[in-house]
């Protein structure tokens, strides 16, 4: 939470303000009922009517200058907190937008959703509560005991009793709400976790009729997040009755303590009053510091959490003088192997090729053999475990990674867009592309026939993740994106799957024309996609399992010839 102050740095003036209007208002309330205790005891008592109206004016007095303090405090008190959030917001966008895919895999999607939300609001309610009333539970509290010691020494010995308890009291609740809500934040997760994998997946789950099993595992996060809510705010919620028990003993001990005392000439009413009052200001003063405190210990969870985005380091960083020359395009694969987790089996196992620049791979194998893997490789979404990957022989990791990443064209399996219109998504491969070269790159992604029946050409408006195109279109789109950047090596994996064969010729030949220069890795499924490359990589459990020509291969690789012998018998694209 200390670290996390420095977000409060830049607005430090609101951030002193605040609590300093508040101890204005502080002193207003305190000085309340003193003045109350003189109207008793030296106005009413005494029959004296101007020193009544004079007290009368002196209270309201008070009362304007405490609201003032009071609005003062609200006001620059809640600027300093949201600005605060403001920032640490985008802070925490900004790490995650930078993440490395390793990085993102070891926080679930819906942690960093509760981070950058519930994390983030309850820290800056515990900011605003800390700046609102933290000043002013201990200050009514001090300033409350000093005054009962000064004007109602009688009474003081009754706080001697009762403050202890009330201190003892915020100890031990506001110890225990830092574990419970510890707990409520994590179940959050499950629950942001869980809604969002469903909402991506709601067309899966209708179709597949599981929407009943899917609310029931739904309620039961629920309902466990419902329990962990009601028992922090019980443990929360029993301070102040408890409190307020306390209290009320102390006011019928001081009343019939008083009442001795008054009728034996050594105490005035006034004192009573003025000591009950002051007890309902301490009370006050010490549940608003716990209540504080509680917000505070509720914060300490979410805080060390965003702490933990915060310092998160990526795992794929610039080199300390990177290669800022323009990467021409020839790409070597030294012995590479890729495993994701520490001790996770070898998804890649020590794969070696060479691709010249302006030459052509494709690469096909069986599912999960780690072809999408070794394409990731390439703009240095995953950095290799083993081996070396060299381009232009230089290896990888030397590139500047802007460099790197601007001269890869990466059209990845899942083609997924953002919403917005066609051209926003064409041009986040390129911020600034002419409208000509979108024409060309969407000619070539064969995309320009279903664009223009679109009343908005280009214009037309994308849902989330593109949902409202079909899975071909969205390929296509994704492939005219990679292509739009002129990119020096052009990756596909898997990007006409769902495009129709004669599409999918346009596209091959749209490639041929005008990527002549540009080193092309191509992942498909069927052979018909990569069959006419200068090379066809074969890929079986991680391993390579064959490495040549099409006909070479048909001729003496047996994972190969069982792979086209497949497609064959499904009814296969070999001789188109
Ligand atoms: N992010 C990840 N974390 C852990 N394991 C992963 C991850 N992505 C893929 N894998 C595993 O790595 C292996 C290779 O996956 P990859 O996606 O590279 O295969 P693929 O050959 O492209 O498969 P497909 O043809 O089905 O697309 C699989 O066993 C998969 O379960």
């Amino acid at each position: 939470m200390s670290k996390l102050l420095r977000y409060l740095a830049p607005y430090k003036w609101f951030a002193i303000l605040g609590p300093s209007f508040m101890v204005l208002e502080v002193m207003m309330d305190l000085v309340q009922p003193t003045i109350m205790q003189h109207i008793i005891d030296d106005g009413i008592a005494q029959n004296d009517d101007t020193y009544v109206i004079r007290m009368f004016a002196l209270m309201i007095g008070a009362a304007v200058i405490g609201l003032f303090g009071g609005i003062g405090c609200s006001i620059f008190s809640s600027r300093a907190a949201i600005n605060f959030a403001t920032d640490l917001r985008k802070d925490l966008f900004t790490a995650i937008t930078y993440f490395s895919a390793k990085n993102k895999d070891d926080f679930s999607i819906g942690k960093l959703i509760t981070n950058l939300t519930s994390d983030v609001e309850t820290v800056q309610r515990a900011v605003l509560m800390t700046m609102k009333i933290f000043v002013r539970g201990p200050l009514l509290f001090i300033g409350a005991v000093i005054i009962v010691f000064f004007t109602a020494r009688e009474l003081f010995g009754l706080l001697l009793i009762i403050v202890p308890i009330l201190i003892i009291l915020i100890v031990f609740f506001t110890t225990m709400s830092g574990k419970v809500f510890g707990a409520v934040q994590r179940t959050i997760d499950r629950v942001n976790t869980y809604m969002q994998e469903n909402l991506a997946g709601v067309r899966v789950i209708k179709a597949f009729n599981r929407g009943e099993e899917q609310i029931q595992q739904f309620s039961s996060i629920n309902n466990e997040l419902a329990k962990r809510a009601i028992r922090a705010e019980h443990v929360v919620g029993v301070l102040a009755p408890l409190s307020m028990f306390v209290v009320n003993i102390g006011i019928v001990a001081a009343l019939w303590s008083g009442a001795i005392k008054v009728e034996a000439g050594t105490l005035e009413i006034g004192v009573i009053l003025a000591f009950i009052n002051y007890l309902t200001i301490i009370m006050n003063g010490i549940i608003s510091s716990s209540n504080v405190l509680i917000q505070i210990a509720r914060a300490l969870p979410s805080a060390s959490r965003i702490q933990e985005v915060l310092d998160t380091k990526n795992d794929i960083v610039n080199a300390q003088y990177p290669i800022q020359a323009p990467i021409q395009g020839e790409i070597e694969f030294k012995d590479v192997s890729f495993y994701y987790h520490d001790n996770g089996e070898y998804v890649l196992d020590k794969v070696s090729f060479h691709v010249k620049q302006g030459g052509t791979l494709g690469i096909i194998g069986t599912t999960g053999s780690g072809k999408s893997t070794l394409l990731k490789l390439l703009p240095r979404l995953f950095e290799p475990t083993g081996g070396e990957i060299l381009i232009d022989g230089q290896p990888i990791e030397q590139y500047d990674l802007l460099t790197l990443r601007h001269s890869v064209g990466f059209a990845p399996q899942k083609a997924l867009l953002f919403s917005g219109s066609i051209a926003s998504n064409l041009r986040f491969g390129e911020s600034d592309a002419t409208e000509r070269e979108m024409a060309l790159a969407m000619d070539i992604a064969a995309a320009t026939e279903f664009v223009s029946r679109f009343s908005k050409g280009t214009e037309h408006h994308l849902s989330q993740g593109g949902q409202n195109l079909s899975g071909g279109q969205r390929q296509r789109l994704a492939m005219a994106r990679a292509f739009i950047r002129k990119p020096r090596i052009l990756v596909l994996d898997d990007t006409t799957s769902a495009v129709d064969a004669i599409s999918e010729r346009h596209i091959q030949k749209g490639i041929k024309q005008n990527f002549d220069g540009t080193t092309t890795i191509i992942v498909a499924s069927k052979i018909s996609s990569i069959r006419h490359a200068e090379q066809i990589l074969v890929l079986e459990e991680g391993k390579v399992a064959g490495l040549g020509t099409h006909d070479e291969l048909l001729a003496t690789n047996e994972v190969y010839q069982e792979i086209v012998a497949t497609q064959e018998e499904r009814g296969g694209v070999l001789s188109e």
